[in-house]
């Protein structure tokens, strides 16, 4: 329920932010679904409310603001621009009565050119700033080494495509990396399909919506996945102690660096994160105390292609991250129709802080 002590922290909050240097913005509670739906992950993809309406087309409540505020920066040019904005998000809740489907966020999304790194920090040290005097423990995260790990994988294109899309569903993402690597043996559906050397429909009935081309095309791509050699076991071992690196963000850097060594592919994108962590301890955050797991931030927003953190009350695992935010540049180019510009933000849910802040 969203009560009076929320909205009016609410306020406070994009006040607050407002000074920080961000323009305030009231991107519209109904959203076009068609064209935005897919910009988010699985989850929330699922969690939409969607409408129908016979004049703008599929209509969603909107579940986030990033993905409204990145498309009307975009609309007018790629301008560097802070922007900040409070209100309602919807999200059905199908597992837990007791999560809301409504409630407020406070956020700052930066877009800027000049130093990522640096505008990661000012956004982390901003919202822990702003939630600084509750008993909240931070992690960090970033998707990008990740995403580096899997293009370095020596391995064929189609594969290293589908591991990326899959990053964001951890299960599926192991997997297909087992069977990649020729770990689980193959189904025995698909090496009946395999064993004929020249698959085609012939007369089978078309039942599905996939046209006889498409899956015919799929059936070659089979084969040719099928050709391919399987990772070896040597990449498969470097990735997981990637996976599970799990420490302060210091000892996390050396062994990522460490990493390196075998992994070439990751060298810029650990780079990164010594660079941001250098931005950290200059806006004053205490990054001895800061924890970075690799794995960090899989099951969120699916547009993050960087830097990913979240703020969670110490011991209430039952509730949702109080902050949460990340890098999202390749959205702004997905929506930038040519133009780019890289982007970074976070939102906060100031019900929660509320409720927080009353129990303690
Ligand atoms: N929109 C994200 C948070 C965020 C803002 N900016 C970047 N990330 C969410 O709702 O979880």
């Amino acid at each position: 329920m969203i009560t009076r002590e929320g909205r009016a922290k609410a306020a406070a909050l994009r006040d607050r932010f407002e000074a920080a240097g961000a323009q305030v913005v009231e991107p519209p509670m109904l959203q076009s679904a068609e064209l935005l739906l897919d910009l988010y992950g699985e989850d929330i993809r699922a969690r939409a409310y969607v409408t129908s309406d016979a004049l703008r087309g599929e209509q969603m409540l909107r579940p986030d603001f990033t993905v409204p505020v990145v498309q009307m920066h975009m609309a007018h040019g790629a301008d560097p621009a802070r922007y900040t904005y409070a209100g309602e998000v919807f999200r059905r809740q199908e597992d837990d009565p007791d999560r809301a489907n409504e409630f407020l966020q406070v956020g700052f999304e930066v877009f800027d050119r000049s130093d990522p790194a640096v505008a990661d920090a000012e956004v982390f040290a901003l919202m822990a700033q702003a939630v600084a005097g509750l008993d909240l423990r931070a992690a960090t995260g970033d998707i990008g080494i990740l995403a580096a790990a899997v293009n370095g994988l020596r391995t064929t294109e189609a594969r290293r495509a589908a591991l990326l899309r899959h990053i964001w569903r951890p299960r599926r993402f192991r997997a297909l990396l087992d069977r990649f690597a020729g770990r689980i043996p193959v189904p025995v559906s698909r090496k009946a399909l395999l064993a004929n050397a020249q698959p085609r429909l012939g007369s089978a009935p078309l039942i599905g919506m996939r046209s006889a081309a498409e899956i015919e095309t799929r059936i070659s791509a089979l084969h040719a996945d099928a050709a391919a050699k399987p990772i070896s076991s040597g990449e498969m071992d470097l990735l997981d102690v990637l996976m599970n690196v799990r420490e302060t963000v210091p000892f996390a850097l050396s062994q990522l660096r460490d990493l390196t060594v075998d992994m070439p592919s990751i060298s810029g994108a650990v780079e990164g994160l010594a660079a941001r962590s250098d931005a950290l301890v200059a806006r004053g955050v205490d990054v001895d105390t800061l924890d970075f797991e690799a794995s960090y931030g899989r099951t969120s927003m699916e547009y993050y292609d960087g830097f990913v953190f979240g703020f969670y009350a110490a011991g209430r695992a039952d509730l949702p991250a109080v902050v949460s935010g990340g890098r999202y540049d390749a959205l702004t180019r997905r929506l930038g129709g040519g133009a780019e510009i890289p982007a970074v933000g976070a939102v906060l849910r100031p019900g929660l802080m509320a409720e927080l802040e009353k129990g303690a």
